[in-house]
């Protein structure tokens, strides 16, 4: 049996799933000029300070949103760190 509720649902997921994996693959386009600039200039390849404040304006943006805020700061955590991951990785010449 089809379900027509629950595939208009999916439609609108897979297009916000689509949505988010555009939006990850801009920031990270951008993060690695970031990352190269690093390298080149001989900045650290993480800045918490500037990471305090990305994750006190999330929380409170998805406070407003009515989404979870450690939900949102665990979901920025994880995202800063894989870019970290690949500031290390620039920094120490090995790209890709
Ligand atoms: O803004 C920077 O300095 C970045 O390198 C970008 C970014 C981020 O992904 O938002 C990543 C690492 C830093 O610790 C802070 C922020």
């Amino acid at each position: 049996m089809t379900d027509d509720t629950l595939a208009r649902y999916r439609e609108s997921i897979d297009n916000i799933d689509a949505a988010l994996v555009f939006m990850l693959a801009e920031r990270f386009k951008i993060t690695k000029a970031v990352g190269e600039h690093k390298a080149k200039t001989g900045l650290p390849p993480a800045d918490p300070n500037r990471e305090s404040i990305q994750i006190e304006r999330l929380r409170s943006l998805a406070k407003s949103a009515n989404l979870d805020p450690d939900f949102s700061e665990k979901f920025l955590r994880f995202i800063i760190d894989e870019v970290i991951h690949h500031h290390r990785k620039a920094g120490a010449g090995m790209t890709g």
